[in-house]
C-alpha cells in the first residue's frame, strides 16, 4: 500500500487552560482520497486541523502523538516543508487574501519558496485556471464575491503544489450556484482532500469517505453512505441532515460521481 499522505497517530492535545481537544486520534489518508471530516460543534474538528501543518502541538507539553505528512513528521525542523505538503484553505477567505489583486495573492505563497519568472507565471496561470477564475486575475481580491474569495483562496494554497488541500467548511456561506461551482471544482482537481464540513450532503457528494470526530475522539471512520444512514451513530453525535434529504436516494442519484441538484448545461 502507498505511504499515507497523512498519518496521525495517537494525537492527544489539551489547550492551555487545562481543556482536552484530542484524545488519541488516529488518522491515516492515502494519496487522491478525498475525506469529509465530521463532527458537532467542539468535538475537535478544528483543534485537528491546527495540528496537521504545526499551528498547533509543536513543542508542546500538552500534545501527545504524531502527525506525519508523506512520511514527514510535523515538527519545528521541517514546518516549511509541511506547510507546502499540507495547504489548509480557511474558512473566511479574507484570512488568506491580502494584496492588491488576485495574481500577487496567489503568487505570494510560491514567491516565498523562491519561485519566479515564467515559473511562477506559469503556477499562478495553472492555480487559477484550475478554480476557474484565471479572468479575474487582475482584480482586487476586494471586488470579488464572497464565492470568487473562496476560490482564489482554494487557488493560493494550489500554486503551492500541496499534496493535501485541507478545507475548512468549504460550502459555508455559498448560495446554491457557488457551492455547486466549488464542488466542481474540488472534484476536479487531481489532489488528495480533507473537507471540514457540517454540510453533510456537500459531505456525500464530494468524499467517498468521513470521519467522524466526537468529543476528541474518532467514533467512526466509513464510506460516507454508510455513516449518513446510520441513524443510532448520526443520533448519538448530534449529525443531522438536511430536511427531506434522503441520502441514499442522493447516492442513487450519482452523489459522489456528479453534483446534486444544480442545473448543469
Ligand atoms: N483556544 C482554546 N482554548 C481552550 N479551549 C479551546 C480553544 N479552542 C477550542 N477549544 C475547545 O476545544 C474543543 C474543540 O474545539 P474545536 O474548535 O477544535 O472544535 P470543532 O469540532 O472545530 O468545532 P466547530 O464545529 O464548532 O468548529 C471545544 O471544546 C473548544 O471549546
Amino acid at each position: 500500500m502507498s505511504t499515507p499522505v497523512l498519518e496521525v497517530s495517537g494525537l492527544a492535545f489539551a489547550y492551555p487552560d487545562g481543556h482536552q481537544a484530542l484524545f488519541g486520534v488516529d488518522l491515516h489518508v492515502h494519496p487522491g482520497e478525498r475525506v469529509a471530516l465530521l463532527g458537532p460543534n467542539g468535538a475537535g474538528k478544528t483543534t485537528l486541523v491546527l495540528h496537521l501543518n504545526g499551528i498547533l502541538g509543536l513543542d508542546d507539553a500538552n500534545a501527545a502523538g504524531s502527525v506525519r505528512v508523506s512520511g514527514l513528521p510535523v515538527e519545528r525542523a521541517n514546518l516549511a516543508e509541511v506547510r507546502r505538503r499540507v495547504g489548509v484553505v480557511f474558512q473566511d477567505p479574507d484570512d488568506q487574501l491580502f494584496m492588491g489583486t488576485v495574481r500577487a495573492d496567489v503568487a505570494f505563497g510560491p514567491a516565498n519558496l523562491g519561485v519566479k519568472g515564467a515559473a511562477l507565471d506559469r503556477r499562478v496561470e495553472h492555480a487559477l485556471e484550475q478554480v476557474g477564475m484565471a479572468e479575474f486575475a487582475d482584480r482586487p481580491p476586494h471586488h470579488l464575491s464572497f464565492g470568487q474569495r473562496r476560490r482564489v483562496a482554494v487557488a493560493t494554497v494550489l500554486a503551492m503544489e500541496p499534496e493535501i488541500l485541507v478545507l475548512d467548511e468549504p460550502s459555508s456561506n455559498l448560495d446554491p450556484a457557488s457551492r455547486r461551482e466549488l464542488a466542481d471544482v474540488l472534484r476536479s482537481l487531481d489532489v488528495t482532500v480533507l473537507m471540514v464540513t457540517h454540510d453533510l450532503p456537500y459531505a456525500l457528494e464530494l468524499c467517498p469517505r468521513a470521519v467522524v470526530l466526537s468529543q476528541g475522539q474518532v467514533v467512526a471512520d466509513d464510506a460516507t453512505i454508510e455513516i449518513l444512514t446510520d441513524d443510532s451513530l448520526m443520533a448519538a453525535h448530534r449529525l443531522e441532515l438536511p430536511w427531506g434529504f434522503d441520502p441514499r436516494t442522493a447516492a442513487a442519484l450519482g452523489a459522489g460521481t456528479r453534483p446534486l441538484g444544480g442545473a448543469r448545461g
